[in-house]
């Protein structure tokens, strides 16, 4: 991330047109999205390849067009690069923040500075990739990564969906600019951070109770124990709702979504799909901890009844 940055700002002082992404930003979602359909074709036939046990649980239904959209082969590698691994946090989540730089200095080029809207639509996302980034090993836990194999949804999600359409409230603002009044952007700016500490702190939580529950941060936190050994959280901020990561996720979705006014659509496009996504996300966990955890996963749901928003759903 830093070495891109870098790189962005080196692009400007030499004077490269970093604007030209926002002048051919439609042609490069294309290209992208042609780079990772290429991806997953090679992808699909190395799987074929690969012996059973590389096969990914959920991506081996032996419809061919099922598996080469889940993915066939679960981490495909060059040697001992994880091409699944690096493809979920590097090229799609630093290329957006990149994006956005492009934006901004598309920004000052029309208008001699970038407006307060961007600049705090930037900085949030910015903030949320870095995030990503320093716990990168989180996601080692993800159902992406032990479930799903690697194929034309991720190669598709991670190339071109992530940096494309994940910027398009900066794409708005450059084109619709907006006023934001101080008061207004102050809110705006403690939702984000609600929804950053939500976010982050759920996450830390659990990912330092999975790795030692122990740990005198969480060790006085009540637990349901289960038949495998491990344990689930039913207090904290897992006792709030079974899914309060999900939640602070959607609250910053929405604070980002806010700098661009109320006038257009286009710029709530993440947030509504992405309260899709997530909805559509913890029903697939729910029925991978039912498997997993049986009746101890069912007494979670009796003391924790709410999935993701407390007392709605
Ligand atoms: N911006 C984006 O496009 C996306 C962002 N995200 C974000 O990524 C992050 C990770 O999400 P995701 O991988 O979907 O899921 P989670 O991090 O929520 O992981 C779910 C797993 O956590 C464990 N778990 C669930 N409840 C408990 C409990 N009470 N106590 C202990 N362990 C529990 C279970 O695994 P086990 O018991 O095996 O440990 C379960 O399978 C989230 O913050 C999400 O918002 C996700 C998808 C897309
Ligand atoms: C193309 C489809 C409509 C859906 C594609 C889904 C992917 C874009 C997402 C599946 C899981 C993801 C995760 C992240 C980014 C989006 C994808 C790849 C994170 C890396 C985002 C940052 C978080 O801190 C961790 C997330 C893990 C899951």
């Amino acid at each position: 991330m830093l070495v891109s940055s870098l790189l962005a700002g080196a692009a400007v002082m030499v004077g490269f047109p970093l604007s030209y992404v926002y002048d051919h930003f439609l042609q490069l979602a294309v290209g992208s999205g042609l780079i990772a359909l290429f991806l997953s074709i090679l992808l699909y036939i190395k799987s074929l390849a690969a012996p059973e046990s590389a096969l990914a649980p959920g991506g081996n239904s032996g419809n061919p067009l099922y598996d080469f959209f889940i993915g066939h082969e679960l981490n495909p590698r060059i040697g001992f690069f994880d091409l699944k691994y690096f493809c979920e946090l590097r090229p799609g989540l630093i290329g957006w923040c990149l994006i956005n730089i492009c934006f901004l200095v598309k920004e000052q080029e029309l208008r001699g500075s970038p407006s307060l809207s961007l600049i705090l639509v930037c900085g949030f996302q910015a903030l949320y990739v870095m995030d990503a980034l320093w716990h990168e090993e989180a996601i080692l836990t993800t159902m992406d990564i032990v479930h799903d194999g690697f194929g034309f949804m991720l190669a598709f999600g991670d190339l071109c969906w992530v940096p494309f359409t994940y910027s398009l409230q900066g794409y708005f603002l450059v084109r619709h600019p907006q006023e934001l009044d101080i008061p207004v952007a102050v809110g705006i700016v403690l939702l984000n951070a609600v929804g950053y500490i939500v976010f982050r702190e759920s996450n830390s939580q659990k990912n330092t109770f999975r790795r030692n529950p122990a740990d005198p941060r969480v060790a006085r936190l009540e637990t349901i124990p289960t038949a495998t050994g491990k344990r689930l959280l039913v207090s904290g901020w897992w006792g709030i709702v079974r899914h309060p990561n999900y939640l602070g996720d959607l609250i910053m979705a929405l604070a980002w979504s806010l700098p661009c006014g109320l006038s257009n659509i286009l710029p709530y496009f993440y947030v509504i799909y992405f309260t899709v996504l997530l909805i559509h996300r913890e029903a697939r966990d729910e029925h991978q901890c039912i498997k997993k955890y049986g009746v101890a996963w069912k007494e979670y749901c009796r003391r924790v009844p709410y999935r993701i928003f407390p007392y709605i759903y």
